[in-house]
């Protein structure tokens, strides 16, 4: 049984079907990349994944569980995160206070406002801060933090609640070639000890061969492409999508 297992997944509005017949399949601990240009469908495709989104017809399985018709807050508890295009960090909050709710919102209700908890969850916070090499940050207002930072906290915060599911909106985004090389090398070494399957969207083609052994292209809502890295990138029906980007 695959942990993530969508079939016929469709998103129409009106008579146009930004997201039209997609089947797609996540194992345990798979990282697995969706690409295709822009308005291929992908952020809609993400959105229904995550249960922001309501669906025009297909389903969706988690576990094996039909978790089709469940908003984003129910997969939450079955083990599905998010970490958003748009920073969604508290900018009030120190970095490690934002790692720390994380962490804590994997705890049990009860435990959640005790001083046990809070000790436990600081430092289960600060493992992850320092795996995404923020550790020198765990004081600074979240807010304070430089792009690239506040991006690799949204990781953090996400990787906290040990989900089973990570969904990755373009981790690199607006980051400058700098940022963007430092976070791919620690997402790789994250990646590799993380126990969570990721499902990564990212525009930069090169930060996908670098992260994910497995890619599905998307073109016009349809799925065109689905298997090894360097098969897709071989696909001619994915160079044509791309009008010869991949070469
Ligand atoms: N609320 C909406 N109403 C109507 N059409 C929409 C809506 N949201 C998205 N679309 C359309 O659906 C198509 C797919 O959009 P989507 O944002 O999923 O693509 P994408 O692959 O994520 O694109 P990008 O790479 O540019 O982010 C686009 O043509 C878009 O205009």
């Amino acid at each position: 049984m695959s942990l993530l297992e969508c079939r016929g997944l469709t998103r129409a509005w009106g008579a146009f079907r930004a997201v039209d017949g997609v089947d797609l399949t996540v194992e345990e601990r798979e990282i697995c990349a969706v690409i295709g240009p822009n308005g291929a469908g992908k952020s809609t495709l993400f959105a229904m994944i995550a249960g922001n989104l309501r669906k025009t017809s297909g389903t969706v399985r988690l576990g094996g569980e039909d978790v089709t018709a469940l908003p984003a807050h129910a997969l939450a508890r079955r083990g599905v995160a998010r970490s958003f295009q748009i920073t969604a960090i508290c900018p009030g909050l120190s970095a490690l206070e934002n790692v720390r709710l994380g962490a804590q919102a994997k705890m049990p209700w009860r435990f959640f406002g005790g001083a046990a908890a809070m000790r436990q969850g600081e430092e289960r916070a600060m493992i992850w801060l320092d795996r995404l090499g923020l550790a020198a940050q765990a004081g600074t207002l979240a807010g304070e933090l430089a792009h690239g930072d506040q991006r690799l906290l949204e990781v953090a915060v996400a990787l906290a609640q040990e989900p089973r599911l990570l969904i990755l909106d373009e981790p690199t985004q607006g980051m400058s070639v700098e940022e963007t090389r430092r976070t791919v090398e620690l997402l790789r070494s994250v990646m590799a000890e993380a126990r969570t399957a990721i499902l990564l969207v990212e525009h930069d083609l090169e930060v996908v061969f670098a992260l994910a052994p497995r890619i599905v292209v998307l073109h016009r809502g349809r799925k065109i492409a689905d298997g090894p890295a360097d098969e897709v990138r071989a696909d001619p029906a994915v160079q044509d999508a791309y009008l010869g980007g991949l070469h």
